[in-house]
């Protein structure tokens, strides 16, 4: 397996031209590639179809979460497709798999969480699967959203004259993850330990991320945005995304990236760049797109208006493909499409 990476894999799966085909003639108009798959539901409707999965020792282990943080995080990285589709979510079915000798105590717990996730972002849970399995815990959550004829936002909008946004703070998710393995204690225990409440924000953004539903519907209402995509695997991965699927290229600008005070004091404390964290990290679950240079400004009040905040962070470029990085002396590197990929990572 370690000789086809994760979105060549994708790429094999996607069952070719006679999958498009039927794709088409089922009312699938926006099928494999983007976060999210949009059919058609009725003459002004849209249903927006997407699923995540979380499995134990890959997206969390004892030492980094706590069992409602599993069930609410699952919840939250489905919900986040939908918002990177700027749509509504409606309802979830969620299938579990675990081990036979699983307490019940700690599936209620799973499950208060994912509620708790549920509720605040109004998704119902209509139904699910439940199956024993050998190894660990595996969470699958299918989230059902909606939106309007013509108005999901696609990866593949981004146009030359457009601006780069990001909805908000990137790296405290990786950097609170390397933080609770470092510490390696179980979480049960965490409550005992002092020293795990020195960054309660990079421990909250890894077990508790917001998907950015309230930003998705306000972009989307905007009619001003272009390509959007939600961060799961860092900035630069998923920039190389909008910027693969709408032929263009984007230049990033080092300083304008926003970066929260936890992380800029735990980097610095690891003698790390927090570049590399809010780059190449990932489950940030905020929104990165494109809109308009000349609409920049007017989208931003409107976001100020809602209390959400808005960084400008960079430009869609005509005359490079792929993702650069303008550093603060004005010189820019190439960004490699490097990020968190499940099968060379
Ligand atoms: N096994 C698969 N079979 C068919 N389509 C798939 C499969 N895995 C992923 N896809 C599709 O590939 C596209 C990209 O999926 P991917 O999971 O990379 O996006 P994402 O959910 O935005 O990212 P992440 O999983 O990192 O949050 C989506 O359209 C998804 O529906
Ligand atoms: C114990 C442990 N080790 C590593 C990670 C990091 N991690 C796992 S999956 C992923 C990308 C998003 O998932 P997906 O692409 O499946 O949506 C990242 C950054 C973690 N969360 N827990
Ligand atoms: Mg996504
Ligand atoms: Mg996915
Ligand atoms: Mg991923």
């Amino acid at each position: 397996m370690s000789s086809v990476d994760e979105f060549t894999l994708i790429d094999l799966l996607n069952g070719g031209q006679q999958t498009i085909a039927f794709q088409r003639a089922g009312g699938v108009e926006t099928g494999i590639g983007d976060d999210a798959a949009v059919v058609r539901a009725s003459s002004d409707s849209r249903w927006i179809l997407t699923c995540d999965t979380m499995t134990e020792d890959i997206h969390f282990k004892r030492v980094t979460m706590r069992d409602a943080d599993i069930g609410y995080k699952a919840m939250a990285s489905a919900v986040s497709d939908i918002a990177a589709m700027g749509g509504t979510p409606r309802y979830a079915l969620v299938a579990l798999s675990m081990p036979k000798s699983t307490p019940v105590e700690q599936v209620r717990a799973m499950y208060d969480g994912l509620y708790e996730c549920a509720n605040r972002y109004r998704v119902v849970v209509a139904g699910g699967d439940t199956t024993s399995c050998i190894g660990g815990v595996t969470l699958t959550v299918t989230v059902i959203g909606e939106t309007e004829p013509d108005r999901a936002l696609l990866r593949s909008a981004a146009r030359l004259g457009d601006v780069v946004f990001i909805t908000g703070f990137t790296g405290d998710s990786a950097a609170g993850l390397e933080w609770l393995l470092g510490k390696n204690k179980p979480s049960e225990e965490w409550d005992d330990d002092p020293e795990l409440k020195q960054y309660p924000g990079l421990i909250q953004a890894h077990c508790r991320p917001e998907p950015q539903i309230q930003a998705g519907e306000l972009l989307r209402r905007s009619g001003f945005c272009h390509a959007l995509n939600d961060v799961s695997d860092g900035i630069a991965s998923e920039a190389w995304e909008i910027a693969a699927a709408s032929n263009i290229g984007i230049d990033l600008i080092e300083d304008r990236i926003p970066v929260s005070g936890e992380l800029l004091e735990y980097a610095s404390k690891q003698g790390k760049d927090p570049l590399d964290y809010m780059l190449y990290g990932g489950e940030d679950y905020q929104l990165i797109g494109t809109a308009p240079a000349e609409h920049a400004v007017e989208l931003q009040m409107k976001f100020k208006e809602a209390g959400l905040p808005l960084y400008l962070i960079g430009y869609v470029h005509g005359e490079h493909s792929g993702v650069r990085l303008v550093r603060s002396d004005g010189g820019a590197v190439s960004l490699a499409k490097r990020g968190y990929n499940h099968f060379t990572g």
